[in-house]
């Protein structure tokens, strides 16, 4: 018997995408007092104002959000980007329990899920996919998930789960992603990779500092999505699709704060 869908473990990666041993993957633990302060970096300025979210989908690695892309009417600039990078789409990493989930930690603490925005450098490239290869392409802000009190915007999409539980799609109109921010922009930025094959060092990262706060039970809806597809007789949940992290291999971490 050969479970159609066979998870390829992190450890494994590298022998399809050598890149996984590369010099800038992603994530890495932020150590904060290690971390440089830069003055020269500015604010990060979100423009995410105008109704551009289209669907929500299992895609069988994680629940992705996407975004109409063809303008700039959402987009993030500042911080340490030269251009605006428009938004594509927006996913989560999570555990299986308690406070193991997210990618990046912090001196070693990791939490329960991180959430990452993806944008693009449309100035620059044509298209996301060319834009995905090249090493200013793409940059993804990641926001942390902490447990404590329901987070009053986040149902919007652990409602919606439900419907995605296989591998499907489901439109979602009008999700303003704003909503999912801490009060704090203060963020650490570094040169970086997309975490999941084909691990392109291609990102420019934006973490923020400050978590959101999310229930236990909004978390638990994550937990009962399936990697596997509806006519799968398998079914195996979509839990800890999360890569852990990376060697700094000399890069430097700036701070913000
Ligand atoms: N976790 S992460 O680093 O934010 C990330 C973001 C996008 C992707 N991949 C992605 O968007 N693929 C879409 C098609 C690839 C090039 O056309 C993988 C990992
Ligand atoms: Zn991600």
């Amino acid at each position: 018997f050969i479970p159609f869908c066979i998870i390829i473990s992190p450890s494994v990666w590298h022998k399809n995408y050598p890149v996984a041993q590369g010099n800038r993957q992603s994530p890495i633990d932020i150590v904060p007092h290690q971390a440089l302060h830069d003055p020269s970096l500015g604010p990060v300025v979100l423009n995410y104002d105008q109704c551009t979210s289209m669907n929500i989908t299992n895609n069988g690695h994680s629940v992705v959000v996407q975004f109409d892309d063809s303008d700039d009417r959402s987009v993030i600039q500042g911080g340490p980007l030269d251009n605006p990078y428009r938004l594509k789409q927006f996913h989560f990493h999570w555990g299986e329990k308690g406070c193991h989930g997210s990618e990046h930690t912090v001196a070693g603490n990791s939490y329960a899920s991180e959430l990452h925005l993806v944008h693009w450098n449309a100035v620059k490239y044509k298209t996301f996919g060319e834009a995905a290869t090249a090493p200013d392409g793409l940059a993804v802000l990641g926001i942390f998930l902490e447990t404590g009190d329901d987070h009053r915007w986040l149902h919007v999409i652990t409602d919606a789960l439900y419907m995605v539980k296989f591998k499907v799609s489901t439109t979602v109109n009008c999700f303003n992603p704003k909503c999912l921010l801490p009060s704090s922009l203060h963020y650490w930025t570094y040169l970086g990779s997309l975490t999941t094959p084909p691990l392109h060092e291609s990102v420019i990262w934006i973490v923020l500092r400050e978590p959101i706060i999310v229930s236990e039970k909004q978390l638990g809806k994550f937990r009962m999505l399936l990697f596997t597809g509806e006519e799968e007789d398998q079914r195996i949940r979509m839990e800890n699709n999360f890569r852990p992290p990376q060697p700094l291999k000399g890069r430097k971490v700036r701070s913000s704060i």
